[in-house]
């Protein structure tokens, strides 16, 4: 089965979970696309629905499929939010931020009374770390950030370096709020917890892609079918 077919199962999974009048964090990412693309379905067959997206892109597909949209100046809370995510470990721990829009992710999923995940098979490891770790972090002082994060990964035994993610274009990568990322190889993370506190105790990190004890159901979609899991 390919990729898409199964981002899709999962897609439509969380879809289940949308009742009329919620209000919903929507994802950034392939499979977060996937699932606008079928809300926007259902908002052309009259559902009814307010959400505020986690980027600049989803917010303009969300837009030109008529789903209505505000932010949270406007809504103090939302019901749901609907992400993917890059790794998900057995407590529903996550590696977010391959899209390069964590920040507005983190902030818009606590913001919210339930995260859901949907993701694809490959996305389930025993232990973090595989992924690069995302990191966006502030322009100003980029050497003596990335100075401070190598020192971090030292000390949590880091088995690769840290990059400044690039464009395709080979351009350094700006997030919507203006900020570079830089992406660090761990190989494994055997103490998130410890490894976030430290990485948002340097001056130049804005926020990291570890989403701790954020998401409690994910909807897993593999060729046997979608699982569901619950932390
Ligand atoms: O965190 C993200 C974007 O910042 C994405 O949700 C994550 O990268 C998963 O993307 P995809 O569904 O394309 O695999």
């Amino acid at each position: 089965m390919m990729n898409d077919d199964l981002k899709r199962q999962a897609a439509a999974m969380a879809l289940t979970q949308v009742q009329p009048g919620m209000r919903l964090g929507l994802g950034t990412g392939s499979t977060a696309k996937i699932f606008v693309d079928l809300l926007g379905e259902k908002v052309a067959a009259g559902f009814d629905c307010i959400c505020v997206p986690t980027s600049e892109f989803t917010g303009r597909q969300a837009a030109s499929l008529g789903i209505k949209l505000s932010d949270l100046e406007t809504l103090d809370r939302l019901d749901l939010t609907v992400d993917g995510a890059d790794e998900i470990d057995p407590g529903l721990n996550l590696i977010k931020g391959a899209g390069g829009a964590l920040l507005r992710e983190k902030i818009v999923a606590a913001s919210s009374d339930a995260m859901v995940v949907i993701a694809d098979g490959s996305k389930l490891v025993e232990t973090l770390g595989k992924f690069p770790l995302p990191i966006e972090v502030n322009r100003f002082g980029l050497g003596a950030t990335q100075r401070s994060i190598s020192d971090i990964l030292t000390k949590h035994g880091a088995q690769g370096g840290l990059k400044l993610r690039q464009t395709p274009a080979g351009e350094t990568f700006v997030t919507d709020g203006g900020h570079f990322i830089l992406d660090a190889s761990f190989g494994r993370i055997s103490r998130p917890e410890a490894l976030s506190r430290d990485l948002l105790d340097v001056a130049g990190v804005v926020q990291h892609g570890l989403f701790l004890k954020m998401c409690k159901t994910a909807y897993v979609a593999t060729p046997d079918g979608v699982r569901t899991l619950s932390a």
